[in-house]
């Protein structure tokens, strides 16, 4: 069983529930993006629990209090197309977050990530960063996403993934030993198309319908 202080497996059955609607071959579009923003609500809660905060005054309608609001600016990259089923769910959790976005796809017959686009705020360093992609499969995609973070400045970054598999970790961990993931489950293995076992199928196709 692989074992990180930087792998955190949000084991709750709230994510439970939500990865039981993806992995099912019969979920449809619609139901499978709804369930897809309800993880990311779930895993996006845990990956902020580090966040720090600093205390503010308010008033209630009863009384002055001290309350506490996050202290950094935060950025949410999703990698184009499967992270934006990730976004609108952590955009309601983090309304204020700088949205950063990096386009790749994997080559069908190599399975290597192919950059086509990339729009990043300046002065990355400022930001606590939080990555999100539904798979992680052979992690070559999110390597070099966290490579392409950190030479435009990133230093704290958390990736937020409904699925990994185990070499799609070791393989993050080992390039990026800096990095935290919050995944909801690591799946054993891979197929012949690098494509995660028992996984979810594909999902951008799943949630963009384009089967
Ligand atoms: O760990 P890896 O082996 O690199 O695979 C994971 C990548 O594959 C998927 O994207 P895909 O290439 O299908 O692009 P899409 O989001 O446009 O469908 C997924 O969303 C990840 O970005
Ligand atoms: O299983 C996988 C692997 C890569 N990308 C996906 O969408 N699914
Ligand atoms: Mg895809």
């Amino acid at each position: 069983m692989l074992k990180s202080e930087r792998l955190h497996v949000v084991d709750h059955p709230l994510s439970r529930q939500k990865l039981a609607v993806l992995r099912d071959e019969n979920t449809r579009q619609r139901e499978f993006r709804q369930a897809m923003r309800e993880l990311a609500l779930v895993l996006v809660s845990e990956a902020a629990r580090r966040m720090p905060t600093e205390a503010v005054r308010v008033n209630t309608p009863l009384a002055p209090t001290e309350v506490h609001r996050i202290s950094e600016p935060v950025c949410l990259v999703p990698v184009l197309r499967a992270g934006l089923g990730m976004l609108d769910g952590a955009l309601a959790l983090l309304p204020e977050a700088t949205v950063g976005f990096i386009g790749l796809f994997r080559d069908e017959e190599t399975a290597l990530p192919v950059e086509y686009y990339a729009n990043l705020p300046r002065e990355l360093e400022r930001y606590r960063v939080m990555v999100l992609d539904p798979m992680l499969a052979t992690g070559g995609s999110l390597s070099a996403t966290l490579a392409k973070l950190k030479d435009h400045g990133a230093r704290r970054i958390s990736c937020v993934s409904a699925v990994a598999a185990v070499p799609g970790v070791e393989r993050v961990l080992r390039d990026h030993p800096d990095v935290d993931l919050y995944v909801g489950v690591v799946d054993p293995e891979l197929d012949d198309r690098a494509f995660i076992v028992p996984g979810l199928g594909d999902a951008g196709d799943r949630l963009y319908g384009t089967l």
